[in-house]
């Protein structure tokens, strides 16, 4: 059945393999367009000037994007796709780009996540990491829980012999007010099983730091 409330968003498509999302609706998107329109006169504006007409609604829509990931499930996500497979070495996927917002200010931070885990009789399609990044990460966040989060729900769902965690975000609460540090990036880090011992984890941070030539 067509949901004709239902407003079509490009990247709404792009969730392959999970529920649809019923994110973009027209009375969620109308209901928060009124609070953006307060917002915008409280703050010193004229909601009513041109440019500013549709802005409420561009918020709106663009909140429920960043946030999208309270309706997905990382779990499913990484069981659509795991494979029984004989190789039991490291596997890294590095450099993810992570966009959040911090909870405290909504405002966004951003970096790189680096994931490794060793398998243990099975593997996951490479791509299924990025999005259970992104799951975690479109949620109003700390970057520690972010990191965690991640890490939970590999090692939970696929029963690996461990998982590494390496985040690295620079936090614009951090730079375009407050304590107004331009260049300070935070790091951090979750471990489970053989990422624990020294050797596993040296691997890991030099396969992170390792350019390819
Ligand atoms: N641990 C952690 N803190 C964060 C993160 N994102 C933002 N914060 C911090 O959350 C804290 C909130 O502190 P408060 O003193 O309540 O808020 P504030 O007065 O706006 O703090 P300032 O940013 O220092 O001006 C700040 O220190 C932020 O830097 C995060 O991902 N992890
Ligand atoms: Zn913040």
């Amino acid at each position: 059945m067509i949901n004709e409330n239902h407003v079509t968003d490009p990247d709404d498509d792009d969730i392959e393999g999970y529920t649809k999302i019923d994110r973009y609706n027209e009375s969620l998107i109308s209901n928060l367009s009124a609070h953006y329109k307060d917002v915008l006169g409280l703050i010193g504006e004229n909601p009513e000037r041109e440019g500013l007409l549709k802005t409420p609604e561009r918020i709106s829509k663009a909140l429920l994007y960043l946030t999208q990931g309270y309706e997905l499930d990382a779990k499913s996500i990484l069981t659509s796709a795991m494979f029984k497979e004989d190789y039991s070495q490291m596997v890294l996927v590095k450099d993810i780009e992570v966009y959040s917002m911090c909870e405290h200010h909504m405002l966004p931070f951003f970096g790189k996540a680096h994931v490794a885990y060793i398998p243990n009789g099975h593997v996951v399609g490479l791509s299924k990491i990025p999005r259970v990044v992104d799951v975690f990460a479109r949620r109003l966040q700390v970057q520690e829980r972010l990191t965690n989060e991640i890490r939970d729900c590999i090692q939970d769902t696929l029963n690996p012999m461990g998982v590494g965690v390496v985040i690295e975000c620079r936090h614009l609460c951090m730079s375009m007010r407050g304590v107004q540090k331009q260049n300070s990036v935070t790091t951090t880090s979750a471990f489970t099983g053989g990422f624990l011992s020294e050797k596993t984890r040296t691997e890991f941070l030099n396969l992170i730091s390792a350019r390819l030539s």
